[in-house]
């Protein structure tokens, strides 16, 4: 059977936000007198931390923004990065604070996040940021998440009622894509891997988002005819890349799925922008309209 799922192109939609956020980014500068400022952390050589890296330095100099990198050997201690955190925080050219993650051993990840200064973490990832994303508040929502919501509100429009099941739970995509379904209010189910019978589980759902770091693992049988699939995953499976979803036999049942690559990762990158503007808005206090981005 041939493919009928329509496919879902992040790359082209992060492009028309890239471009959107660069028109955006040139009226601030023109009323703040000074760029956006985006501060990316980097610790060791991961090869594939340093391409994204040097792919959002690249997007923050396409978009007109100032973009501040700090590059720290493998060896770094805990307390020499918050000592840098520290820095960033009190130094007003800078908006927005990213540490690339992973970081290496020998650093608790939770306690660098702790330490950016809430306004500036523009991954969203801060334990205030989450309690605002909880409680409705206005806060920074992570990249990945809010990208995955607006492919989704660009392919569906209103997404009240609809059954969502995201499968996984981590703090930086499964947690605050469940937040943000509620939010739009879906019925939202999170599965796990403790989950029963989770084909069935997933048979339900009207949206699926792959969050679980296992190539090709949601399989064609376990979606129901129509259902919009979104896939998180960045799987390596000899030297190609892969998501979470076994594309060629879910795209014969969805009525929408997004592909690896050219799907959710390009609107990581674009939405770090996006956030990077809303920061450099707030802390020059400049007016930015709710619905301008
Ligand atoms: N501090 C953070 N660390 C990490 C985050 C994050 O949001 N904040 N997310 C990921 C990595 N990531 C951004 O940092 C990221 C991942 C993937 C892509 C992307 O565009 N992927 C492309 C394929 C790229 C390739 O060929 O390798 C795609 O899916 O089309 C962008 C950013 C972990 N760490």
């Amino acid at each position: 059977m041939t493919s009928t799922a329509s496919i879902i192109d992040g790359k082209a939609f992060a492009l028309g936000l890239r471009a959107r956020i660069a028109e955006l980014t040139a009226d601030f500068a023109a009323e703040a007198g000074r760029a956006p400022g985006l501060a990316v952390v980097l610790v060791g050589e991961d090869p594939a931390s340093a391409v994204y890296v040097r792919s959002k330095h690249k997007a923050c100099v396409e978009a007109g923004m100032a973009s501040f990198e700090h590059r720290l050997p493998a060896d770094t201690s805990q307390v020499e990065l918050l000592a840098l955190v520290g820095t960033l925080n009190a130094d007003d050219a800078v908006d927005g604070i990213l540490v690339q993650l992973p970081l290496p051993a020998q650093i608790d990840e939770n306690r660098i996040i702790a330490a950016i200064d809430p306004d500036k973490d523009v991954d969203g990832f801060h334990p205030v940021n989450a309690g605002r994303l909880a409680t409705g508040l206005d806060g920074f929502v992570p990249c990945t998440p809010l990208g995955c919501l607006m492919l989704l509100k660009n392919r569906l429009g209103s997404l009240s009622g609809l059954d969502a099941v995201v499968i996984g739970r981590s703090n930086i995509v499964g947690k605050p894509m469940a937040a943000l379904l509620t939010k739009e209010s879906c019925t939202v189910t999170v599965a796990h891997s403790r989950t029963r019978d989770l084909p069935a589980v997933v048979r339900r759902a009207d949206i699926v988002v792959a969050a679980v770091g296992r190539a090709d693992m949601v399989k064609g049988d376990w979606i129901k005819p129509g259902a919009t699939v979104i896939d998180v995953g960045i799987n390596r499976v000899d030297g190609k890349l892969v998501g979470d979803v076994d594309f060629a036999s879910v795209a014969r049942v969805a009525g929408a799925i997004t592909p690896v690559p050219g799907g959710v990762g390009p609107m990581t990158i674009a939405v770090l922008l996006r956030n990077t503007l809303v920061a450099a808005h707030r802390n020059a206090g400049v007016a930015l309209a709710p619905d301008a981005i």
